[in-house]
């Protein structure tokens, strides 16, 4: 493709070199150049990409675009701009022929519940015979194959590219979970959005965004791109203040909640271990619904749901089968195993208020005790003390027991991590309700072998990962395959 379209509606400063010349392909990372390429240094957490720009060149890169001052000898294009993640974001659009202005794109945003809005999403478009893709948590889904990601929204430059993959493949929706990093790191900049989801916040990610109102503030971004519906959970109070935020946009305003005074509301709720049941009211009619998973976080998700397919025309029939024909979702209150009331839970719970809320609706429902194995996983650069404590605070006050374990550790200490957790437990007055068990296959072992009969064992955290990350090491860890393995061999010697 020739430079110059590439570079269309980018604001740069030329060094020196050509711009009219063709390029073969954008790169970020030094590894993947190629033969007449061209590499954009990013100033990175970890290192600084303008490191790697002789390795681009001595690959054959003819363009480099740089964030900072740089001194390159070699007879090419240098190009500066003034932040290079969001001048990729806008290359890599141009590249890829601005691909999000042929697809209906909805965005989901919020601490929690991105990723179950997004599956019920898929199953209620796929019944309504809509043709969807979907990137998220549990990978990028076309034409119903899963591909994993590196991250839940990813770089701008695989985003664009994923896109454009989606209209080859005739996708006309496309349903993807927006993380507050993408908003901050522009990795969604250039991108158009037709309706964007807000779900909640609760405390995440804090020493990225440094406190609430910063993190409030990346995850209001999607809403300033959001071209046709903003829908809005009216319930939570970050919701409340995005609602007045946005008020004054010309994108139309779409709230549900429990609260009657939202767009879409459900009422008559009603629980069961397995599933709820509620009548929704919308502004096209009302209807009693039936959602597979359990608990009040369900009644929300479906909620918001409910609302994309009314911005998108489906008829409230088709999204009342959509919703029921979904089963479950991968890692999200996953019963894995069941006898009677005995029951083994892997739920992605890894906020203080996603597992809160998991023990909760556990509870409801329980004839035993709730034992639960969790630990905190720790985003790179993070010291995570502050998720820790609260972490622990929630399992000393609603767990029966509880077994701190390893999550993905990463570069960090897991030791001192659960170390963290566990004196947030005792000081929460749980002394005698916890023990700490560093290799997570252990705790899960542990736990099934000190459970009784009627007792539920949630193992939060990981959900639908297959793997374990410990220092710069990705085991493989399939939380589901480990816990039917432990069991197969306990009941050898002991029924449950
Ligand atoms: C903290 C963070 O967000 N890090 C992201 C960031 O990495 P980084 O800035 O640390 O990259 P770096 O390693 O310092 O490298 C800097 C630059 O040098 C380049 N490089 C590096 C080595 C080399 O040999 N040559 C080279 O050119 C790199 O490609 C990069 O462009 O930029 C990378 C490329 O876009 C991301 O993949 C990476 O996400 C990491 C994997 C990550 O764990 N991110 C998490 C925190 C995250 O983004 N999470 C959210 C989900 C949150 C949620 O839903 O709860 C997400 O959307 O995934």
């Amino acid at each position: 493709m020739l430079l110059s379209s590439v570079l269309q509606d980018l604001k740069y400063d030329k060094i020196k070199g050509d711009t009219n010349i063709e390029i073969s392909a954008i790169a970020y990372d030094s590894r993947k150049v190629v033969k007449n390429g061209l590499f954009l240094a990013i100033s990175g957490f970890a290192v600084d990409g303008h490191t790697f720009i002789d390795k681009a060149i001595d690959k054959g890169a003819t363009v480099i675009i740089v964030e900072e001052d740089v001194k390159i000898e070699e007879d090419i294009t240098v190009l500066k701009v003034t932040n290079s993640r969001n001048a990729l974001a806008r290359i890599s659009s141009n590249y890829y022929h601005r691909p999000t202005e042929k697809l209906n794109v909805v965005g989901i945003t919020g601490t929690n519940g991105k990723t179950s809005i997004s599956y019920f999403l898929k199953s209620i478009f796929e019944h309504a015979e809509r043709s969807i893709g979907l990137i998220g948590t549990i990978g990028t889904v076309i034409n119903n194959k899963v591909e994993k990601n590196l991250n839940t929204t990813p770089e701008s430059l695989n985003l664009q590219h994923t896109f454009s993959k989606m209209i080859e493949a005739r996708t006309d929706h496309c349903i993807m979970e927006v993380s507050s990093h993408a908003l901050n790191l522009d990795r969604v900049a250039y991108s158009h959005f037709n309706t964007a989801i807000f779900t909640n916040l609760s405390p995440d990610h804090l020493e990225l965004h440094h406190d609430m109102e910063e993190y409030f503030e990346a995850k209001a971004k999607l809403f300033e791109l959001s071209k046709d519906y903003n829908i809005i959970n009216i319930d939570d109070d970050y919701g409340k203040k995005l609602i007045n935020k946005v008020e004054k946009y010309e994108t139309k305003l779409l709230t549900y909640g429990l609260d009657k005074d939202a767009d879409i509301f459900a009422s008559n709720i009603k629980y069961s271990a397995d599933g709820t049941t509620y009548k929704v009211h919308t502004p096209s009619g009302n209807m009693d619904m039936k959602v597979n998973l359990p608990g009040v976080i369900y009644v929300y998700n479906s909620l918001a749901a409910i609302a994309c397919a009314y911005c998108n025309q489906i008829p409230l029939e088709v999204t009342k089968e959509g919703i029921q024909k979904l089963e479950g979702i991968k890692g999200r209150f996953e019963v894995v195993y069941q006898k009677n009331n005995y029951k083994i839970v892997i739920d992605f719970a890894h906020t203080e208020d996603a597992l809160k809320n998991a023990i909760l609706t556990l509870k409801q429902h329980a004839k035993g005790r709730i034992i639960v194995v969790f630990g905190v996983y720790a985003d790179p650069g993070e010291s995570g003390t502050d998720k820790r404590r609260a972490m622990g605070q929630v399992a000393a006050n609603y767990a029966d027991f509880s077994i701190v374990t390893s999550d993905n550790p990463k570069d960090q200490d897991p030791d001192l991590i659960i170390q963290e957790i566990t004196q947030a437990i005792e000081e929460s007055g749980g002394t005698d309700t916890y023990d700490a068990v560093v290799d997570r296959k252990e705790a899960i072992k542990y736990a099934i072998d000190i459970s009784e009969q009627d007792d539920i064992i949630l193992i939060a955290g990981k959900g639908h990962e297959t793997s374990q990350v410990i220092g710069t090491t990705e085991i493989p860890f399939n939380e589901k395959e480990i816990v039917l393995d432990i069991i197969k061999n306990k009941n050898q010697v002991l029924e449950i």
